[in-house]
């Protein structure tokens, strides 16, 4: 069965994601996409392609340009009051999740999945507020419910009121069971994807140990050299260098496509596996990264543009206008939710 309604216009082929099976274009490929979101390929010659094959099929044609669209951003769209920034950059915002109750008793957690602490719930709300006025297309989360809770809670507070949906890729059957049947309130959505690769760096058999005991026992500098050094994993554990392939890559993989697009884009993960993907962003060596360290629930914005990540935050700062330099898109942006909601 094919779920996806196909139009041919000149030069160009149209797929809208429908009811609950959608597709993206990429080297000419149709992959899966969240629901909702709209894909445009221009092709470089007319009638180029010559099929359309049922499920994850392949279109067969030569694509010159790609693009994706929020259908509620699309031009074509109806709502002409949907607030958006300059086409040409697009936010990622960075949140570490708040404080987990491992956190608070000081114990590695690593990938064991503890949940938030009330102060970690109270972080992730504050979070919230502080990018309650920065457009969010899509979130990434990792596969823990630390992370996963951050985000939610976060999105609790924002403006455009969005409602934030995980995506469940898993099997057929969980896609099929998690259809939505009203293109009004996939508008009204924002896809969170749950990826392990954006989990916390696994910290092998120091998992569940407390860190002070572990530094007593083994020595303050050896249990330094385990948490902070780029590239010596602890004992079955792995190192941030290893943590940063995995990460890094997912990043490069299915984050970026979403930014280039023209997606705004939250991720909500962890200490290590955010250090490595700034890491990337701001081009540290890994000499400079070892001496990053990120707050629980304090959010870090980039700025995606010309295919540069510019850094407009600090993680220190307590206030939203101290933590962010706005460009004239995003103060425009945040005009228009004032304009939408008074
Ligand atoms: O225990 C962990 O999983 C991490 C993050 O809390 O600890 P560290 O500070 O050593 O990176």
């Amino acid at each position: 069965m094919v779920n996806a309604m196909l139009h041919q216009t000149v030069g160009t082929l149209q797929l809208l994601g429908n009811f609950g099976t959608h597709y993206e274009i990429r080297n000419d490929s149709v992959n899966l996409i969240p629901r909702g979101f709209k894909v445009e390929v221009e092709l470089s010659k007319r009638g180029i392609y010559s099929s359309w094959e049922g499920k994850l099929g392949v279109i067969r044609a030569s694509a010159s340009q790609t693009s994706v669209v929020d259908p509620v951003l699309a031009p074509s769209n109806n709502v002409t009051h949907e607030p958006r920034t300059k086409s040409n950059e697009t936010a990622l915002i960075l949140i570490r999740h708040g404080e987990s109750l491992w956190n608070e008793k000081n114990l590695f957690t690593g990938c064991v999945d503890v949940p938030l602490t009330k102060k970690g719930v109270e972080e992730a709300i504050e979070a919230g507020r502080r990018i309650s006025n920065i457009p969010v297309d899509m979130i990434f989360t990792s596969a823990l419910i630390r992370a996963q809770m951050t985000a939610m809670l976060a999105m609790t507070q924002h403006r455009r009121k969005k409602v934030p949906i995980i995506m469940h890729n898993e099997s057929e059957q969980a896609k099929a069971w998690s259809q939505i049947y009203s293109e009004e309130t996939i508008k009204q959505s924002i896809p969170v994807i749950a990826a392990w690769q954006l989990n916390e760096r696994m910290y092998g058999e120091l998992q569940g140990l407390n860190k002070q005991e572990t530094a007593d026992r083994f020595g303050k500098e050896k249990v330094h050299e385990w948490r902070r050094s780029y590239d010596i994993p602890p004992p079955d554990g792995e190192s941030l260098e290893m943590c940063a392939q995995r990460a890094v890559a997912y990043f490069k993989d299915n984050i970026e496509p979403q930014l280039q697009s023209g997606k705004s884009v939250m991720i909500a993960a962890h200490g290590n596996s955010l250090r490595s993907i700034i890491m990337y962003l701001d081009q540290l060596t890994s000499q400079e990264v070892i001496s990053l360290e990120l707050s629980t629930g304090i959010p870090m914005l980039y700025i995606f543009k010309e295919d540069n990540f510019i850094r407009r935050g600090s993680p220190v700062a307590p206030t939203e206008t101290g933590v962010y330099a706005y460009t004239r898109g995003l103060a425009q942006y945040r005009q228009k939710l004032d304009e939408m909601l008074h």
